[in-house]
């Protein structure tokens, strides 16, 4: 009996614009319904080129956005003054308008090493209030999403659904610099998962990545997620 493809809902768009409109509406209803449900609001955002346009219309939507708390789902080892952080990538395009009220919590810190800066994060954001109530992923034309690489040391570790850390650092020799990333579990966890591809490449990559057996490291997410993963994608 071939395992059936993990839960999951594909959503598509005509284009960039559509879809931009359509996730940070359902952004900012899960939002609201986080802040109206428990009084504060927990969301992790990725990186990389795909997000700008989402985050800069989300950042006008009218919510409480004193009572959200916006994080990572990976970083660079880089500080927001590098032009490949992703930290100053949210800064410049979300943090601003109605959310330039929201709270930030980043995963950098100027430490010696990745590992140091990692075990810093990870005790620090223990303090958010979590579960995420939205994670928004992003994925690579090689199937990582996060920070999980295909060639990533001790890529099990990253991929571990008991891990009790929510971040770990990562080497990889096709991540440029070192990473920091949210953990498995900590993603899986959300109450609200949405991988946010564009382009036929990655629609591609995304269906080898659902079929059985397939070993793409954004698989993991589908098998562990509370919530089917919403797929947003437009070509
Ligand atoms: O730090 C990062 O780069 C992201 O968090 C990463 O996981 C990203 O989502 C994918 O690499 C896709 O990147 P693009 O959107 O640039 O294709």
């Amino acid at each position: 009996m071939l395992a059936a493809a993990p839960k999951h809902h594909l959503n598509r768009f005509a284009s960039s614009r559509e879809l931009a409109d359509a996730l940070a509406d359902t952004v900012s209803d899960r939002l609201r319904a986080a802040i109206s449900h428990r009084g504060k609001a927990l969301i992790a955002v990725s990186g990389g080129t795909t997000p700008g346009l989402f985050f800069r219309t989300l950042s006008s939507r009218d919510l409480d956005w004193a009572k959200v708390t916006v994080t990572l789902v990976d970083e660079r080892f880089v500080p927001a003054s590098s032009p490949r952080s992703n930290a100053a990538l949210v800064a410049e395009n979300l943090l601003q308008n109605n959310a330039a009220a929201a709270n930030f919590a980043g995963l950098y810190r100027p430490t010696e090493t990745a590992e140091e800066a990692a075990s810093q994060a990870d005790d620090e954001l223990q303090a958010l209030a979590w579960p995420l109530d939205v994670a928004i992923l992003g994925m690579g034309g090689d199937g990582h999403t996060a920070s999980f690489f295909p060639d990533a040391e001790g890529l099990d570790r990253l991929l571990d659904p008991s891990s009790d850390r929510t971040v770990l650092p990562v080497s990889a020799p096709s991540a440029g610099e070192p990473r920091l990333t949210m953990t498995l579990p900590r993603l899986a966890g959300a109450g609200f998962v949405a991988l946010h591809i564009e382009g036929n490449a990655k629609r591609d990559v995304l269906d080898k990545a659902l079929q059985p057996g397939s070993h793409l490291p954004v698989r993991a997410v589908f098998d562990h997620s509370r919530q089917p993963v919403e797929i947003f994608w437009a070509p």
